[in-house]
Order: C-alpha cells, then sequence, then structure tokens
C-alpha cells in the first residue's frame, strides 16, 4: 500500500496465515489500516503529551508546595484545577451485552501467561480444569519437612494426607446428608440420584442432591462424577486401579476442580517484543488460540509429548441427557498500552505506528475468526460472539474513549457488529484510579472488567509523585491507607455502576509463585473483598485459588459490600511517603533487594527475550518480575536518589555486586551471558542502570523505551 511501509514478513504473516481466514481483502484491510493509522496516531500523541503536560504540572506543584503541610483539600483542588481529577458525572450502569458466563455471572480464578510462550499458553488455556491432588502434594500447601516432606518417589503419608484435605474439602463443599465422605466407601449413580455407600451399611446422598451435575461409565461403577458448587464444577474421579485410587477406601483416583475459568493472553507485561520478529510470534500464538491450531513439542522427564488444546467434553446427565463442559478457560488478549511505537509499519511520514494500535487491528482481527466460528466448533472461545481485549495502563476517561473509538473503528474495517470488541480495563494508573467512574462510562458498552494492577499502580503511585518526597520501604507501601483505598474503591464503583452480573471485578497478581501456602492463606481476601476474579501466575495456582470461591460465595459478599459508604478519596490521594528517618543499614538492604531483582529480570528480557521471570529476592523467596515490578524496583530507587537517601556511587557498587550474585543465580543457564566481568559493555547491565539513573525521566516512570531500546541494541550486536 503506498504510504504505509510494512515489514515484509509481518506483511506476509498476515496476507497468507490470518486474512484467508477472513472474508477481507488484502488490498482493502491495509487502505483501512492506514486511514485509522492516519486518524488515530495523532489523537494517541496528544494524549500522550496531556499525560506529560499534567506530569510537568504535579511536578512543580510539589517544588513549591509542601504537600504535607497544605492539607489534602489543597492538594485535591489542585489536581481539580489542572483536569488531572475530572467530575464523575451522573450515576449510571453498564450496559455490556453479550458477555460470556465465565466473565458475567461465575467467579473463578484468571490466569495470566506471556502469550509469546506457545508452551505456558497451551498450558494456561487448558488450566479450566486443574488436579487438587496434584496441587496440593506439589506445593508447600502440606508442610514439606519431617515425615510429610516430598521424598524421591512417592511419599504415602504425604499422599494420605492429600487425601484427607480432599475429603474436607468434599466435606465443605459438596457436603453429604448426615455423614462424612471420610466414612464413604462406594460412590455411584442410582435411580438418576447421586448415592454414597457409608461404613456402617447405610447408603446416604447429597445434603443439596441439586449439586450432582453428571457422570461418566455405567451408573453402578462410574469412572467420574460431576458436582456444582457455587458456580464452579468439581469431579470426583473413581479410578480404584490407579496408583492413588487402590489406596483410597473409595477409590477415589483425584478431584478435579474447575480452576481458570478465564485466561488473559498477555501482550505486555510479561511479554518482551521489541521488533517484527517479535510481534509476529505473539500474534501467531495469538492465531493458533483462536484457529486451535496452536501446538508445541513438549520435551519433559525424558518424555516429548505434543501439547494442544482440549476439546470439550460430553458425560451424561443424571437424567440421562447428554451434558457437555468446557474444558478451556475462555481467553482474553492484553494489548499493549498507549506508550510505545513500533515499526513494523511506518506511516506516510515513515514514523513508526503505536504498537497499542497495532495490537489492536490485529488481535481483534484474529479474534475475529472466532466470532466468525459455528457454535458448535471444536474449539470456541466465546460462545457470546465477543472478542475480548485488556487495556493496559490507561490514563483516565479521555484515554478510555481513545480505546473504545478504536475499537468501533476497528469493527467496522472488520465487519464486525457494534461493541464485539469488549474492553477490560486495567485500573493501574493513578488518574484511572481517582477517575474511574468516568472511565467505565466512556466504556459503558464494552466494559467487561476493571481489574486492579496494583503492581504499576504503586510505580504510578511513585512516579506520580516524584518531587512530593522519599517513599518509605517498598513493603511498607503496601500496607498504607492509599492501596486499602484503592482496593476498596475498585470495588465500590464497579458494583454501583452495575458491573455486578455483567462484568468482572477483578484483583491482582499473587506475585510469589512457589509461595502456595501463603498464597492459601492471603489471597481469601479477594473473593472476600467483592472480587468476582482475581490474578494466579500458574495452573496449579488457579486450581488452589477456586478452592477460595467454594469456600465464599462472592456474589452474597458483594451485596453487603454494597451497603458500605465508598472508599475515601482524601485516603486515595494520601502518598506513601517516608515518615522516619531510616538507618543506613536499612536503605543499603532495600537498594540490594531492589537492584537484584531489577538485575535479574533485565539481563533475561534483553539477553534472551523473557518478559517474565522468577528471580529469588534478598531472602531467596522467587519472585514472579515483569515490566510492572520492573516500574516499582526502578523508580523506587530513582526517588530515593532524587531525594538524596542515597547516592549514585552507592547505587553503581550495588549493582555491581548484585551483578555477580544474579550470574550465579543463573549459573545453569546454558544461554546466559554474565554480567559481572564487563559491567561497563553489557547491555542487561546499562539498561538496568539507566532504568534507575533516568527513572525520574521515564514518561510516567514507564520501562518499556528503555527495555526497547536495549534489547534492539542488543540483538543488533548478536544478530
Ligand atoms: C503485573 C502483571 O501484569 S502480572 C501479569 C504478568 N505475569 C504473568 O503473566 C505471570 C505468568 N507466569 C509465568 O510466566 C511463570 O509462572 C513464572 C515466570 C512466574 C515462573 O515460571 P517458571 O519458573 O518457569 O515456573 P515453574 O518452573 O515453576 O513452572 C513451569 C511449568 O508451569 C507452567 N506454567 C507456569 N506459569 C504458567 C502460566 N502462567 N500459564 C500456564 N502455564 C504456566 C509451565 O507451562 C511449566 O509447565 P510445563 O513444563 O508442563 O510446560
Ligand atoms: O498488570 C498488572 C499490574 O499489577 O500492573
Ligand atoms: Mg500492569
Amino acid at each position: 500500500m503506498e504510504g504505509l511501509t510494512i515489514n515484509t514478513e509481518f506483511r506476509q504473516f498476515v496476507e497468507d496465515e490470518v486474512l484467508p481466514l477472513t472474508t477481507l481483502s488484502a488490498d482493502q484491510f491495509w487502505e483501512d489500516v492506514q486511514s485509522l493509522v492516519e486518524e488515530f496516531s495523532p489523537i494517541n500523541a496528544a494524549l500522550l503529551a496531556k499525560r506529560d503536560d499534567l506530569q510537568a504540572q504535579i511536578d512543580t506543584w510539589h517544588k513549591q508546595n509542601d504537600y504535607a503541610a497544605v492539607g489534602i483539600e489543597t492538594y485535591q483542588q489542585f489536581l481539580t484545577d489542572i483536569g488531572y481529577l475530572v467530575d464523575e458525572g451522573e450515576d449510571f450502569a453498564i450496559q455490556t451485552n453479550r458477555v460470556d458466563a465465565e466473565i458475567a455471572t461465575m467467579a473463578g480464578p484468571q490466569l495470566v501467561v506471556p502469550m509469546k510462550n506457545a508452551r505456558f499458553a497451551l498450558n494456561a488455556v487448558n488450566a479450566r480444569w486443574g488436579s487438587l491432588y496434584d496441587s496440593l502434594y506439589g506445593t508447600d500447601v502440606i508442610d514439606r519437612s519431617g515425615k510429610l516432606a516430598p521424598t524421591s518417589s512417592y511419599n504415602p503419608e504425604r499422599g494420605q494426607e492429600v487425601i484427607n484435605r480432599g475429603r474436607k474439602f468434599l466435606d465443605e463443599t459438596l457436603p453429604l446428608a448426615g455423614c462424612s465422605h471420610t466414612e464413604v466407601f462406594e460412590y455411584r449413580v442410582e435411580n438418576e440420584q447421586f448415592v454414597a455407600l457409608v461404613n456402617d451399611g447405610s447408603q446416604t446422598g447429597l445434603k443439596q442432591p441439586q449439586q450432582f451435575v453428571a457422570y461418566d461409565g455405567p451408573e453402578a461403577t462410574p469412572t467420574a462424577l460431576f458436582f456444582k458448587h457455587n458456580g464452579l464444577l468439581v469431579e470426583l474421579v473413581i479410578d480404584p486401579n490407579s496408583s492413588i485410587g487402590k489406596a483410597d477406601t473409595a477409590g477415589v483416583g483425584d478431584i478435579r476442580l474447575e480452576s481458570a475459568l478465564t485466561a488473559i493472553m498477555d501482550c505486555e507485561d510479561s511479554v518482551a517484543a521489541v521488533d517484527s520478529e517479535e510481534k509476529i510470534e505473539v500474534y501467531r500464538n495469538c492465531l493458533g488460540l483462536m484457529t486451535g491450531d496452536l501446538e508445541e513439542t513438549v520435551n519433559k522427564g525424558g518424555k516429548s509429548f505434543v501439547r494442544k488444546m482440549q476439546k470439550n467434553t460430553v458425560h451424561t446427565r443424571a437424567d440421562g441427557m447428554r451434558h457437555f463442559i468446557s474444558r478451556r478457560s475462555l481467553m482474553f488478549i492484553r494489548n499493549v498500552g498507549h506508550l510505545m511505537t513500533i515499526n513494523t509499519i511506518r506511516d506516510s511520514h515513515g514514523a513508526a505506528i503505536p504498537e497499542g494500535i497495532l495490537d489492536g487491528i490485529i488481535t481483534a482481527l484474529i479474534g475475529s475468526i472466532d466470532v466468525r466460528k459455528e457454535l458448535d466448533s471444536e474449539i470456541l472461545n466465546s460462545r457470546e460472539g465477543s472478542i475480548y481485549i485488556v487495556k493496559p495502563k490507561m490514563h483516565g476517561p479521555e484515554e478510555v474513549a481513545f480505546t473504545c473509538a478504536l475499537f468501533s473503528r476497528i469493527e467496522q474495517m472488520l465487519g464486525l457488529s457494534a461493541n464485539t470488541i469488549k474492553l477490560g480495563i486495567m485500573d493501574e494508573e493513578r488518574r484511572t484510579t481517582v477517575n474511574l467512574k468516568a472511565c467505565i462510562r466512556e466504556a459503558k458498552h464494552r466494559c467487561v472488567f476493571i481489574n486492579t494492577g496494583f503492581l504499576d499502580r504503586t510505580g504510578d503511585e511513585i512516579h506520580t509523585s516524584m518531587e512530593a518526597g522519599p517513599f518509605m520501604l517498598k513493603d511498607q507501601i503496601k500496607t498504607q491507607p492509599w492501596i486499602a483505598a484503592y482496593e476498596n474503591w475498585n470495588v465500590d464503583i464497579g458494583l454501583a455502576c452495575g458491573l455486578q452480573g455483567r462484568a468482572q471485578i477483578g484483583k491482582g497478581m499473587w506475585a510469589k509463585p512457589d509461595e502456595m501456602a501463603e498464597m492459601m492463606a492471603v489471597k481469601i481476601g479477594h473473593p472476600l473483598a467483592g472480587a468476582n476474579t482475581a490474578w494466579v501466575p500458574s495452573p496449579t495456582a488457579a486450581t488452589l485459588h477456586a478452592m477460595h470461591y467454594h469456600q465464599v460465595d462472592v456474589f452474597a459478599e458483594q451485596e453487603k459490600i454494597k451497603l458500605r459508604d465508598r472508599a475515601s478519596l482524601q485516603d486515595l490521594l494520601t502518598i506513601p511517603l517516608l515518615t522516619e528517618t531510616l538507618t543506613a543499614e536499612q536503605v543499603e538492604q532495600e537498594l540490594e533487594n531492589n537492584i537484584q531483582g531489577i538485575l535479574g529480570y533485565v539481563v533475561r528480557w534483553i539477553d534472551q527475550g523473557i518478559g517474565c521471570s522468577k528471580v529469588p529476592d534478598i531472602n531467596n523467596v522467587g519472585l514472579m518480575e515483569d515490566r510492572a515490578t520492573l516500574r516499582i524496583s526502578s523508580q523506587h530507587i530513582a526517588n530515593w536518589l532524587h531525594h538524596d537517601l542515597c547516592t549514585k556511587a552507592q547505587v553503581l557498587s550495588i549493582m555491581q555486586r548484585m551483578a555477580a550474585v544474579v550470574d550465579e543465580q543463573n549459573q545453569d543457564d546454558p544461554d546466559y551471558r554474565p554480567m559481572a566481568d564487563d559491567t561497563d559493555n553489557n547491555m542487561a547491565f546499562n539498561a538496568a542502570k539507566f532504568l534507575i539513573f533516568l527513572g525520574c525521566d521515564q514518561p510516567n516512570g514507564y520501562t518499556e523505551p528503555l527495555l526497547h531500546h536495549y534489547r534492539i541494541e542488543q540483538k543488533a550486536q548478536f544478530a
């Protein structure tokens, strides 16, 4: 197309692999892309300029005013005067239609996965169901010491503890009339009813017989029994010949839980994709997920197998009719935000186009393949014919309106009906939080979720108030009034805007992927807080977190929450600034911890293109690190440097020391390139250095510009 310069491989990908699956012609498609880009790029640029302008005014205000002394009302008035805080307007309720039940009326875990990693992405879409037994046996939810410790082969005592916990779960979730599941020696179906035969010779059924949904196999010797509780399915696997089932009094081989109801296929925080080659990788996986053709050969434990997407299954209802069970998570696609540009397409002036616009067009184009499938297709994402896109890092209602306008335009060019593309709003920038109601109003025909991305949100908290003073220790920031207010405010506003029954009110990531016992203790707080979904980092975490939605009836909690007063805006605006003098040791330790995390993450991003990593912290706890956690750590150090809590020399010296620590942590990785010996010339080390030293100047404290720059340089150097 004259005017646009399109990367050749990308053009081939679109024309040879995607467009033939649609009714669109290539010429018309590129012509539409061009006019869309011409229309939307300048608006995108103006929105970014407004971000900078507001930030500059906030910086100046803090330099001229003592935030703590003037009082919160004065600060709030200032934010209103500059248009950062806008009028929230009249009450309204969202009107989003054609929303799948997994989003609108069900409550359960949401798994996030980097879409660039096909092996993980396939695992994620298949994580709709997970083994409770494996999740208990394989994690620290059960004590890992003493007689219960996992051993090189199966530890029967640990196994028995798994079975005990499984029975406890059954008693709590699917209680029997008059006895415990521990007393049952046989489960079967009789006269269209579920029946449990009890050790004392009696037989019983469920306290609530309607919980029984379906079964497999003969009535007298079923191989699987399916039940429903709090909207989620539970499968009792009966297999007396399996290694677990033969030691079980009732032949139960496993308890399987409906787990990740939804999954976010991520193009953003967890992904490193800086050029056409890497964007094509992401889009090709997206295509395979929507067509159902994605496959990956997995080599594991000396065995090799091909991982594919699960197909839905058919079972027998008690009355003999057929019952279908969904086996795949409903997929959202998270696009990148409005900030970055990408030269996969250059406009008629030769400028790289906004990456968010490219993601919007291409992921919706791929999503349109799903929308056009027949309802009885083997692999179908949305039965309601919707395309679910999550948009991150938007600042305020104007940016939400821009996204919606972009989606409308994309729908027109793809021939989709209005509001086919649904919008998940990440509530992860301060200007979106404080204007959340106005943001949702802009998307009232599309909104399918509001999610508190507290990690980016913490980074933005620091950057927005960079000039206000030094921030507290990172762990303390999480305990302050602003964050509790932020979490409650999101739920309060979501409920007031009618999200219940139409959309998700979601909560953020559990960022300690191996600490499952702690997750079980803490993350029940999410459903209790009224969230009908919350993020988990892995399929195992999804299965364990699913237990929380059996323990808590989220929709009942939401009814109670509707009666309380809305969280306080003034608490939200209370900046978590340091109020005490830290010791030199505290400063050093905080820096070491942050720097270890930054280097451990950045080195894999820059050198290997891995956008999400598990990196040990100073106490050797593996933390999920992604762009958002990097934003927090780098902004935190930049803030302390800016306010002289530490010096550049000190930071550099810790970086040098931590580079050696990170090198050692990665010594078993054959693809790893050590940093410590030649930090001056190491691209990853330099990226980390500038993320910190230029942190104050990064747009809203984002990490993408420097990460992209250094990965592109690194790829050029080692090409
Ligand atoms: C601020 C935000 O935006 S948060 C959202 C962004 N973050 C994410 O998306 C987190 C996604 N999670 C991950 O990428 C990973 O779990 C990490 C990086 C945290 C840990 O990865 P690893 O150290 O490789 O995990 P670990 O070795 O414990 O487990 C790997 C296994 O679990 C699976 N797995 C781990 N995470 C996921 C996931 N999110 N989805 C699907 N499968 C997963 C892998 O497929 C692999 O199994 P396989 O060998 O059968 O393929
Ligand atoms: O995207 C999620 C976040 O916490 O940031
Ligand atoms: Mg984020």
